[in-house]
């Protein structure tokens, strides 16, 4: 499974596209990358764990988790791949897991359970990202961070918000993980037109919620027909696949393998960038002007040694899709000014907080 799973990396350019190894790797001074996991004994940060260790471009990989972690780490290190495996327990810990990481990913937060909406999630998930990505600031700020956690639309500008305040931020960095929305689309595009899904490439553009996602059918590769009834059921499916996911386990959490499959799919790209690979494309939900008054939006990016060299912009739509771009603007500025506004009231809190800590003066009388 694993190894069809990465075929798509490695049939491209065999030689020199990594992706997966088992023991014919080869250990060239590139192939030398750090990458950190936050989150790294949850649903998604166990396989994704495993996806990593087996990757040729990382040299080391470090777990970090409020628990679990030296358990999965010491499960993972003796896979026969060279990445070094390191587990960190405990908020103690945690600079020390990030500290010289290249890429910082991060999984760590609730799931939804049945009935909930990611947006459910933002009142528990935005200050676990907000912490984790303060120490990422003070302890690796030159790395690229690769954000999991739900809501997508609302946590990514509590990232970027936390790197200003810490004059860190370099939006090139920073990214949303929309690839799942990408690697669904693909696959239910390939299973209706008979298509292998490792050829097809359809753009998932937007955010990551159903109100948000928009796939571009109308620029998918290769030249898929697809009827404009179909069109539509599609849409929908892909919109609310997530869901679709998380009534199927029953109250279980949600979408963990096909994640850690996306994630590990994206954190390759990025690898693949930073080791100067020309041309790496992947979609992501990034800081960006490339749709008039928004000023967070996934598109394709072209990856390189810094994250973003280039911002491949939305690109042509049919009517039905600028009409889906236009019914979702409204809510990812919404989602947006949630995230910014949370930021500056615990900015705002904490510094007041600091301030009355402090002895006040008083005036001689
Ligand atoms: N971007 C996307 O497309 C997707 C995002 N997600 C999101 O990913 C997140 C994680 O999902 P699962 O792995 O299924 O959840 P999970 O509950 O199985 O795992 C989360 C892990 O995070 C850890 N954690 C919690 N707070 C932490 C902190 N402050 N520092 C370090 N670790 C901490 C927990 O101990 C746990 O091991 C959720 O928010 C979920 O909604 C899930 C699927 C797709
Ligand atoms: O739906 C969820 O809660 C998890 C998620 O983001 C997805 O599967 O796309």
């Amino acid at each position: 499974m694993i190894i069809s799973a990465f075929t798509k990396f490695r049939t491209s350019k065999p030689t020199q596209i990594p992706g997966l190894c088992f023991r014919t790797f080869n250990t060239s001074p590139q192939n030398n990358f750090h990458v950190a996991v936050l989150g790294a004994s949850g649903g998604i940060g166990q396989p994704l764990g495993m996806l990593l260790k087996v990757n040729r471009l990382i040299s080391k990989l470090t777990l970090y988790d409020l628990q679990h972690t030296m358990g999965v780490a010491a499960d993972l290190s003796h896979i026969e791949t060279p990445a070094k495996v390191k587990g960190f327990v405990g908020k103690d810990k945690l600079c020390e897991a990030i500290e010289c990481a290249n890429i910082v990913v991060i999984p760590a937060g609730l799931p939804r359970k049945p009935g909930m909406t990611r947006d459910d999630l933002f009142n528990k998930n935005a200050s676990v990202v907000r912490d984790l990505v303060a120490c990422v600031a003070d302890t690796a700020p030159k790395a690229l961070i690769g954000i999991i956690t739900n809501p997508i639309n609302a946590v990514i500008p509590i990232a970027c918000e936390v790197l200003k305040k810490k004059c860190k931020l370099d939006p090139r960095r920073v990214f949303g993980i929309t690839t799942l929305d990408i690697v669904r689309a693909n696959t239910f595009v390939a299973s209706l037109s008979g298509v292998s899904p490792l050829e097809v490439n359809v753009p998932v553009i937007g955010g990551h919620s159903p109100e948000t996602i928009i796939p571009v059918f109308s620029r998918a590769t290769p030249g898929v027909k697809v009827s404009e009834d179909k069109v539509k059921t599609l849409t929908k499916r892909i919109k609310e696949a997530g869901t679709e996911v998380v009534k199927a386990k029953a109250g279980t959490g949600s979408a963990t393998l096909s994640m850690a499959y996306a994630a590990a799919r994206f954190t390759n790209s990025l690898l693949r960038g930073l080791a100067g690979e020309k041309n790496v494309v992947e979609s992501s939900y990034v800081q960006s002007d490339v749709v008039c008054d928004i000023s967070y939006f996934a598109t394709p990016l072209v990856l390189g040694k810094n994250g973003i060299e280039k911002n491949l912009g939305v690109g042509k739509l049919n009517k039905f899709e600028e009409d889906l771009v236009r019914k979702a603007l409204p809510v990812l500025k919404k989602n947006i000014a949630t995230g910014c506004k949370s930021e500056s009231r615990y900015w705002f809190r904490h510094t007041f907080n600091g301030l009355r800590c402090r002895k006040i003066y008083k005036f001689p009388s």
